[in-house]
């Protein structure tokens, strides 16, 4: 089974293809991409190199490419102004040239740093995204959003660099740890949540299907939201105003994960579903959302195992004012005020301008922060 969906972009147009048996294809699908010399850089991390880089690269070899492997280490570390250095220069050391090709194999902490060392490396070259992990497949390897994190906050430092191609083997999920299967889930609930009510209901039904790796809920899972990812990109590319749907929970995620300081304590997914109960409950008590809409909402977060609240991140609390802090670092925000994405109901995401501090602040006390 292969289902592709076009990313309208122009000249920057490409192809996500989904499906089953895809790594053992690569080659095939990759070659059109490949300049004459057909030299391609594999970056991956020790993980998915383990399970999946040496079928990887016999595909890539058959179809005539010449291979060369980088193996980074695992985690959002690594997506670091250290891990760009490192990887930078790893690549230099190929001597790769301009024509040549980046294939991102992995989740999103390798699309995303091997996509921006793309973007600048010799000014910047192809590349193709492979990505490994749930959350991978359907969101950060699509649209073209590459960053490293600083310790002042999530993905401050990037670009927006289209991939040519993207590549997602739903077979590759077979070894993904259940955490990361959650982690992506957050994500695909994500557009349920902000612009889908069907996909959301047939969500809550289906939450199980899609933890177990069944197959055909797996393919309606990425396929839906690709195709809701790839029509939001192609309508905004650069986020100047309806891709910012695409952030719903973020902005208090990315305040909690900067707070935790990008490690394994709490993953990127897991920021989200918080975040995402957070946008609906803060949505609620501002009037703007039906009480039994963020209470529904905060039950299907819950029932993929991800948390829902501060409390359960770290049992010491957050402080409101720090949280808010990092907040204004938020690529979002516009002449110094706050710009969330909020909710009206379930698929009924809004971009919020201009959010005043103090109510957001009394919420996060609400929420058990400390003042
Ligand atoms: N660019 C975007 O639009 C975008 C969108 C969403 C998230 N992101 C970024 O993506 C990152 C999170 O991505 P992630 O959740 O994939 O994390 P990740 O890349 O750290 O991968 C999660 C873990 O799973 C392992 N793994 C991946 N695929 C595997 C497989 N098939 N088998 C076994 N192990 C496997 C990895 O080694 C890692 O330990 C964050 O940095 C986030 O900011 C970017
Ligand atoms: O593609 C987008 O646009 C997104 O916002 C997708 C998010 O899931 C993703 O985490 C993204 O990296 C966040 O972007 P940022 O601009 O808030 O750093
Ligand atoms: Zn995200």
């Amino acid at each position: 089974m292969i289902r592709t969906v076009p990313v309208g972009l122009g000249d920057r147009a490409y192809d996500v293809v989904i499906g089953t048996g895809l790594i053992d294809k690569a080659g095939e699908h990759v070659l059109p991409f490949l300049s004459k010399r057909r030299r391609c850089a594999v970056v991956t991390d020790a993980n998915v190199g383990e399970h999946h880089v040496e079928r990887l690269s016999v595909s890539l070899e058959k179809a005539g490419a010449s291979v060369d492997v980088i193996v980074l280490p695992p985690g959002e570390e690594t997506k670091s102004f250290e891990g760009l250095a490192h990887l930078s220069d790893q690549l230099l050391a190929l001597n790769l040239e301009r024509g040549d090709m980046i294939v991102a194999f992995g989740g999103g902490v390798i699309g995303d740093l091997a996509g921006f060392a793309a973007a600048i490396y010799k000014r910047g070259v192809d590349f193709i995204q492979i990505p490994t992990s749930l959350l991978a497949q359907v969101d950060s390897s699509v649209g073209g959003k590459t960053a490293i994190d600083t310790p002042r906050g999530k993905n401050l430092i990037g670009a927006f660099h289209q991939p040519r191609l993207v590549l997602a083997d739903l077979d590759v999920l077979a070894t993904l740890p259940a955490r990361e299967l959650a982690c992506g889930y957050a994500e695909v609930i994500k557009y349920g949540l902000l612009g889908d009510f069907d996909f959301f209901e047939w969500l809550e039904k289906n939450v199980h299907a899609v933890l177990e790796r069944d197959t055909e809920a797996l393919v309606r899972a990425v396929g839906r939201s690709v195709e809701m990812k790839a029509e939001i990109v192609a309508e905004d590319e650069k986020e100047a105003g309806r891709r910012a749907l695409l952030n719903l929970g973020h902005t208090f995620g990315h305040a909690i994960e900067a707070e935790m300081g990008f490690g394994d304590a709490l993953k990127h997914g897991e920021a989200v579903g918080v975040g995402m109960a957070q946008a609906f409950r803060f949505s609620a008590s501002q009037g703007l959302c039906p009480a039994q809409d963020a209470v529904r909402a905060v039950a299907a977060i819950k029932a993929a195992g991800l948390p829902t609240t501060l409390s359960e991140v770290r049992s010491g609390p957050f402080g409101a004012d720090a949280l808010i802090a990092h907040m204004g670092q938020d690529k979002k925000a516009e002449g110094g005020a706050l710009t969330f994405v909020l909710v009206r109901g379930i698929g009924e995401a809004f971009v919020a301008k201009g959010v005043d501090p103090a109510p957001l602040r009394a919420f996060l006390l609400t929420e058990g922060a400390a003042g």
